[in-house]
């Protein structure tokens, strides 16, 4: 059992641990040997009596691993006693690619017994979940970190106690180390994979995967030009494409396309894992369309991969734009298999005028574009992703004046990058 555990946690000793509290990262690390360091400050935080654990949730599936995260969180607040706080961790091992394992990290600040215990260690035997407990040292000061390993009937400790102590703050943000494959999809085949293991359990998605393009159909060059328009939401995107289709004569598309609208609610409630891969065939269907429609006429798009991407990325990093993956990342770059737009308007709103937008059209926005009003970090994180993507990058317009001053200004940018 030891041995199974240690090759699902692959380089135990050598990991760092993030605890998020109240949005904040606090790092720790763990060494055979105590040579003196202070407890890390998430340990300092706590109470006399507290109590508490690290969940890691990891197994050779990607996609069990993906939902059970979500699930682990619903059955701990549903089970777990009012006195237990729980806050999103992970551990990783730094600047390694993949290595990222997420978790909870869990205070239980009950006195006297608690149902604690006995719920991690039914987990431990029936989920694919990996606990720790921590405990306080003689002296009072330093804290020691213990594995659980599940032997036939019960839970216990692994022999190996290891000394926690503070971890500089990794270079690159680890949600940035999973990100490729995981958040933000980077072919037709990548995607594709994650929707066919999904299939016994959402069947929803061989109904998406019979509507998939051959790899060749969705990087055919088009004899037409084809303008992506993007933007947060209520920037003006339907506005400004239905006027571009009227006045030069084009076809209008979007992504994720018509066809994929029965199941879009079903996806959207699934893990990123599986949800960025929906969006991202969602691009391969349209560019299929693009193809189409491009031999006869201009193509207008509403929102392509630039979307897939910015959204992705911004919400598998947390905190400031700084965490996110650096200007120039290979995580920007543009799939190698779809196709590439002639030109990609980002159009660009004030939030107050946006907000003010959305008031007055009275619609009922995704819990992402409610996260966007919400907090002012997500949508700066978003901002500055489109602002990064590259091949093609976007052109940044202005949405504030009036909208015929904007449909000028886009007509004036195709003219000259189009020659329509
Ligand atoms: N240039 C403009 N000036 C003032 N109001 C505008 C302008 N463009 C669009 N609007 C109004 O703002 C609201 C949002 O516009 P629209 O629906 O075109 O945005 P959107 O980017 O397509 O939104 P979503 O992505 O949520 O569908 C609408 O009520 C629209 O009439
Ligand atoms: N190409 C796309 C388009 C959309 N998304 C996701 O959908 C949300 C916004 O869609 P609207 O229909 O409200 O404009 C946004 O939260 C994206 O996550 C996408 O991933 N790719």
């Amino acid at each position: 059992m030891a041995g199974r555990m240690k090759s699902l946690l692959p380089r135990w000793s050598s990991r760092v641990f993030s605890v998020e509290l109240d949005g904040a990262p606090f790092y720790f690390a763990i060494q055979e040997k105590h040579r003196g360091e202070e407890a890390p400050r998430v340990f300092r935080k706590l109470q006399t009596h507290d109590r508490c654990y690290t969940l890691l949730v990891c197994s050779r599936d990607r996609i069990k691993t993906a939902r059970f995260y979500g699930e682990l969180k619903d059955k701990l607040l549903r089970e777990l006693p009012p006195e237990c706080g729980l806050s999103p961790m992970s551990s990783f091992l730094p600047n390694v690619r993949d290595s990222l394992i997420k978790g909870y990290f869990l205070k239980d600040a009950s006195e006297g017994s608690s149902p604690v215990e006995r719920l991690l260690s039914d987990l431990t035997q029936h989920e694919p979940v990996f606990v720790c407990s921590y405990s306080k040292n003689d002296d009072g000061q330093q804290w020691t970190q213990h594995l659980w390993s599940h032997g036939e009937s019960q839970v216990m400790e692994t022999a190996k106690k290891y000394y926690v102590v503070p971890s500089e703050t990794p270079e690159y943000h680890p949600s940035t180390l999973n990100m490729i494959n995981s958040d933000v999809f980077y072919s037709l085949d990548e995607a594709c994979e994650v929707l066919k293991k999904c299939g016994d359990i959402i069947p929803e998605a061989m109904s998406v995967l019979e509507l998939l393009p051959s790899r060749v159909e969705a990087r055919n060059k088009p004899d037409f030009p084809v303008i992506v328009i993007e933007g947060l939401d209520a920037t003006g995107k339907t506005t400004l494409t239905e006027s571009l289709r009227e006045t030069l004569g084009a076809s209008l598309l979007r992504s994720p396309p018509q066809c994929l609208s029965p199941w879009r609610a079903r996806f959207d409630q699934e893990p990123p894992l599986i949800r960025r891969a929906f969006y991202a065939l969602g691009n391969y269907i349209t560019a299929e369309q693009i193809g189409q429609e491009g031999k006869k006429t201009p193509v207008i798009v509403d929102r392509f991969w630039h979307s897939t991407a910015a959204y992705a990325i911004a919400t598998a990093v947390s905190g400031p734009v700084c965490n996110l993956p650096g200007e120039g990342s290979e995580v920007y770059c543009w799939p190698s298999d779809l196709l590439q737009p002639s030109l990609v308007v980002l159009l660009t709103l004030d939030p107050e005028e946006r907000k003010r937008r959305l008031r007055s059209r009275g619609q009922g926005e995704t819990n992402e574009e409610q996260e966007l009003d919400h907090n002012q970090l997500f949508r700066l994180r978003v901002e500055e992703a489109y602002r990064r993507i590259s091949g093609p990058a976007c052109v940044s317009v202005d949405a504030s004046p009036s909208a015929d001053q904007v449909l000028q200004q886009v007509l004036l940018l195709i003219r000259g990058k189009c020659h329509l």
